[in-house]
């Protein structure tokens, strides 16, 4: 990375300021040796085609970040970097050709980076070993491993011949959920799922340790288990205290929503509570309580934000109140208290907390008075809001977008409803591949583009379970 770290900012006060930095991760080997049989514990829907989700699907999206973030590494440059013959190497973190940009910023660089450190090297290795349950040998024989090709392994789970050693992490795609930028803070995850572990670890190690977070380290938040933690009884997930980043937004300046959900208990939420009021990051903390299922493992699955007055959600986590008693069958059978959202507004000030009826309520407030929109609210319902496509679309992430920029944002093509919707409410939608042509042509400027859905191919990420939320960690987003 060549940037100096006197000039590397970590700063995100919004969901929807123009994004300028941002950590992914571009599907690894390892994600081509999730077995049926795994598939579940590994937290995937299916198994993936790799070649296609790598070619035809997340490589547009390394193009387009591209084109909004670092455009000097791919315009006028598109037609060689597509070529055959170079044989996408400039999407390869290990090859000379790769884009190693310093604002599209791949985490197995900073990995690569931070392993050649001889004394981290040990300390990883051993760390990694020691979780995994590996041998000695095979300890020492990764401290002696080339730093780029160590990263390299110790995210496949493979080594260079080819011979697993551990489990991949396939689920590191989804960068968001191992941290989050709060202000010029950066909260780290304490993952529920053990299928998530060694991707924290790994995002600790680089974080303390990379020279690029040096400015940085004081602002790193982790989780700790409390003492009582300790001596609680059980394993039951309601006790432990996890968080994970797909549960954190960063709303406003002052103001984080914390999702207690499948993956974020309320003991992690609390602590992650804590930890921001202690430092003084914010001084509001909206806690939202979603149902506990698979299908909404984490808040960014059933919401995300797409300009200051305007949101994307599955209706029937929104309106809390009018959910309940709508038929008669919702008096005769009360649904259980975990399928029922809850909204919590808590105060660094100690001052009483706030309920709201519905997630509407919330957002409404958070558009006019947090970022200070004149204009009305505006909800666009996955699935347009209609049973069965509103929980078809949400289960492939209809509600999960990354806004590039204010009104600008990424979504799955497959989710049709959802894409009326959008158009319904005023949105240009536009494939990704003509986008990206006309990116490079010059018939549109990435400054000038406003009101979009832009629509990526999906047939095999969605089958990972996340979208483009999820798919990115951004760390420098301007202020609206
Ligand atoms: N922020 C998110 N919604 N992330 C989606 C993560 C999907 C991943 N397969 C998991 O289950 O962990």
């Amino acid at each position: 990375m060549s940037e100096k770290n006197e000039h590397f900012k970590v700063q995100v006060n919004t969901e929807i300021g123009r994004l300028r930095k941002l950590l992914i991760h571009s599907p690894d080997s390892g994600i081509g040796k999730v077995v049926p049989s795994k598939a579940q514990d590994w937290l995937f829907e299916d198994i993936v085609h790799l070649d296609t989700i790598r070619k035809d699907e997340y490589d547009y999206y390394v193009k387009l970040l591209m084109y909004f973030l670092d455009p000097d590494k791919i315009k006028g440059k598109l037609a060689d970097i597509d070529s055959e013959k170079a044989e996408r190497n400039f999407f390869k973190p290990d090859n000379k050709d790769f884009h190693a940009s310093a604002n599209v910023i791949e985490l197995q660089q900073l990995l690569g980076e931070v392993l050649a450190d001889t004394t981290i090297r040990k300390k990883l290795a051993a760390s990694v070993c020691a979780i995994e349950g590996c041998t000695y040998k095979l300890q020492l024989q990764l401290i002696d491993t080339d730093p780029k090709e160590l990263a390299k392994t110790l995210i496949s789970g493979s080594l260079p011949d080819g011979r697993m050693i551990f489990s991949p992490i396939p689920n590191l795609i989804f960068t968001r959920d191992v941290g989050t930028t709060i202000n010029n803070f950066i909260l780290l995850n304490k993952p529920a799922k053990k299928a998530r572990v060694r991707e924290s670890l790994l995002m600790r190690y680089i974080f303390f340790n990379h020279n690029l977070f040096e400015n940085y380290r004081d602002n790193i938040l982790e989780i700790p288990d409390g003492e009582h933690h300790f001596l609680r009884p059980g394993e039951e997930m309601e006790n432990r205290t996890t968080l994970e980043g797909g549960d954190v937004m960063m709303i406003s300046k002052n103001h984080v929503l914390i999702g207690c959900s499948e993956r974020t208990s309320p003991y992690g939420a609390n602590e992650a509570m804590k930890l921001l009021f202690d430092n003084n990051v914010v001084e509001k903390v909206t806690v939202v309580r979603i149902p506990n299922k698979r299908d909404f493992m984490h808040l960014d699955t059933v919401f995300t934000q797409v300009k200051r007055n305007t949101w994307v959600l599955l209706h029937s986590i929104a309106s809390v109140e009018e959910n309940k008693q709508q038929n008669p069958i919702d008096f005769l059978v009360q649904p259980e208290p975990k399928e029922q959202t809850e909204i919590i507004q808590f105060y660094k000030d100690k001052s009483a907390p706030k309920h709201y009826k519905s997630m509407e309520e919330l957002f409404e407030d958070i558009s006019k008075k947090d970022l200070k929109s004149t204009e009305p609210t505006k909800f666009i319902y996955s699935g347009s809001g209609v049973f069965p496509y509103d929980a078809r679309e949400q289960w492939t992430d209809s509600c999960n977008l990354l806004a590039i920029k204010e009104g600008v944002v990424l979504g799955y093509d497959r989710n049709d409803k959802t894409v009326e919707a959008f158009k319904n409410n005023g949105f240009n939608v536009v494939n990704v591949k003509d986008l990206i042509n006309d990116l490079e042509s010059g018939k549109v400027n990435a400054d000038e583009l406003t009101d979009t859905l832009i629509l990526m191919p999906s047939a095999e990420l969605s089958r990972a379970r996340g979208g483009f939320h999820c798919m990115s960690f951004p760390i420098l987003r301007d202020d609206i």
